[in-house]
């Protein structure tokens, strides 16, 4: 655990940070991107394995591992775990029908995986333009179900947004930023 943070430490000092982007398909974790790098959001397909972007903010590299979410690739996910200096998962604000599988999906992820603790965790309730009257509701399941025992581990943001309108993205990569950065005093 100590040596976990040890290496975090010095890759954070050296500036480059692994950040990875999960979620059950559909929530609009490509989509993210391609607003976060301002390219065009209308070519965005399903993913099928990951893509590897990097975007350097406030000094820090970041590469953000986006993974695809549907069903027969989340056994594969755990591949990606190693080395993993923050977690941006993404909730489909449009599917409260979803979100049974989604929390149960995270709780999994975070709760039984020692390769991630420790590191930052940011919740983007995304697709707010369209779902915000979700949001209350998101936010009182993940509180009741999830946080409490998120926040033993990992510092834990919770951020609505929308990759279309662009809402809370600044806020979100201003938090992951800050997370990782804050990092860098503590061990
Ligand atoms: N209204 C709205 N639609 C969105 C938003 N973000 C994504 N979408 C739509 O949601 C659908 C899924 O987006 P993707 O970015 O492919 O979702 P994903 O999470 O990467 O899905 P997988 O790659 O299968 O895991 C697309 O039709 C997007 O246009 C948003 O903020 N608002
Ligand atoms: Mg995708």
């Amino acid at each position: 655990m100590v040596l976990l943070k040890v290496l975090r430490k010095q890759k954070i000092k050296e500036s480059q940070a692994r950040v990875l982007l999960l979620g059950l398909d559909n929530a609009g974790k490509s989509t993210l991107v391609a607003q976060i790098l301002d390219e065009d959001m209308r070519s965005v397909a399903p993913t099928f394995g990951f893509q590897i972007n990097t975007l350097t903010r406030d000094g820090i590299n970041l590469h953000i591992w986006d993974i695809g979410g549907q069903q027969s690739l989340r056994p594969f996910w755990h591949n990606y775990f190693e080395k993993t200096d923050f977690l941006i998962w993404v909730v489909d604000a449009c599917a409260p029908a979803r979100l049974d599988k989604c929390i149960q999906e995270l709780q999994t992820v975070l709760q039984q995986e020692d390769r991630l603790i420790g590191t930052g965790v940011l919740i983007w309730i995304n697709k707010v333009d369209i779902g915000r009257e979700n949001i209350s509701l998101i936010e009182e399941r993940l509180e009741k179900e999830v946080l409490g025992t998120l926040r033993e581990n990992h510092n834990v943001g919770v951020i609505p947004c929308s990759a279309f309108t662009g809402e809370g993205i600044n806020e979100g990569l201003d938090f992951v930023c800050d997370e990782i950065k804050s990092r860098l005093f503590v061990l």
